[in-house]
């Protein structure tokens, strides 16, 4: 930590060890099952941070760690309100003297999202870490405790900075934006379609690529300045599809649709007529794809999008979709600059 010479007197005897915050919200790394062969049937969120931190003694060799607990929820019950509250509290943290880098543990199902969200609207170069684990800590080989373990050493370390949100799971280090649960009884869970940044192994990193996207620093969008999200929702594409779903989530409010299509974001003929009428009446239509690997949905490949002035959500998953629209609309309603945003970012 750099410390300017007129503030060391204030600076405390630990100050050579940096200083992590660990701010729980829930998940299976806070679960509990009822014996040690329960790995895959527990409850999520049981286990508070002070007793997860006490349970990996040499934590306190890697950083002076404190934690706070958040939220004590599974993350399928994640909001939008709960992901600005989230936000406001990471970038409050990231502003001061004595944080040098912050863990988030986190239920692992919309992981990817709050992850992503943060490295949208964060404005720091202090690491930010979120983990989770696929066993609770209560099972045979728990995955929780290693992964958190290298989450603080991820947040301590001088060479996370300024790379973005971190994911580390399974001793990768994934870029906020591009990891996704792939699995969800492996604790290979996570991974990213255009690969790891690298990894980390008995608490050092290992780089071997940066991220290309803007994010936190270089962000256009800022927590301190959000204080709700958009309006925005998912319909899914498969074979014998209609239009009920969209015309529904419409007539709720949304400000956008993702349309979470099939291969490359492909619209049945059924729907088109449906999402023609909605984007006429102002709603947003994003194209993404579910295909599980990773989509890649391009301007005007399968549907005419200048033409219709639809988006397309290039690589980006639905659920990652619909939080770059959910910030990005609440900065712009224009679809040229929701377009550059869906590049961008
Ligand atoms: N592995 C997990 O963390 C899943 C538990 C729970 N469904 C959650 O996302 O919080």
């Amino acid at each position: 930590m750099l410390v300017a010479a007129g503030f060391l007197a204030a600076v405390p005897a630990f100050a050579d060890k940096p200083n992590v915050v660990i701010l729980a919200t829930g998940g299976t790394i806070a679960g509990a099952g009822a014996d040690v062969a329960k790995s895959a049937t527990y409850q999520a969120a049981k286990v508070p941070v002070d007793k997860l931190i006490a349970g990996i003694p040499t934590l306190g060799d890697v950083a002076q760690v404190r934690g706070e607990q958040v939220f004590q929820i599974a993350s399928e019950s994640f909001t939008n309100e709960h992901l600005v509250t989230l936000g406001k509290r990471v970038a409050a943290l990231a502003k001061q003297r004595d944080v040098d880098g912050i863990v988030v543990t986190h239920g692992t199902d919309t992981l990817e999202e709050t992850a992503y969200f943060l490295n949208l609207v964060v404005h720091t170069d202090k690491p930010v870490v979120v983990v989770g684990s696929m066993r609770p800590g209560t099972a045979m080989s728990a995955d929780g405790m290693l992964n958190l373990f290298n989450a603080v050493n991820v947040a301590a370390s001088q060479d996370a900075r300024g790379k973005g949100v971190l994911v580390t799971m399974n001793d990768e280090l994934n870029s906020g934006r591009d990891v996704s649960k792939m699995v969800n009884i492996k604790t290979e869970a996570f991974k990213s379609p255009w690969g790891p940044l690298g990894m980390v192994v008995e608490g050092k990193n290992y780089w071997f690529r940066l991220p290309a996207k803007r994010h936190t620093l270089n962000s256009e969008f800022d927590i301190d300045k959000i204080e709700t999200l958009a309006p925005v929702e998912i319909a899914y594409g498969y074979g014998n599809v209609g239009d009920t779903a969209y015309h529904a989530l419409a007539d709720k409010g949304a400000k956008a649709i993702i349309h979470a299509g099939t291969g490359n974001g492909s619209v049945s003929n059924r729907v088109v007529p449906a999402l023609r009428e909605l984007r006429s009446k102002g709603v947003h239509i994003i194209r993404s794809s579910h295909v599980n690997a990773g989509g890649f949905v391009l301007r005007n490949a399968e549907q005419p999008d200048d033409q219709y002035d639809w988006l397309v959500a290039h690589d980006l998953n639905p659920q990652k979709a619909r939080i770059l629209a959910a910030v990005a609309l609440t900065k712009t309603n224009d679809s040229k600059e929701l377009q550059r945003i869906f590049w961008e970012y």
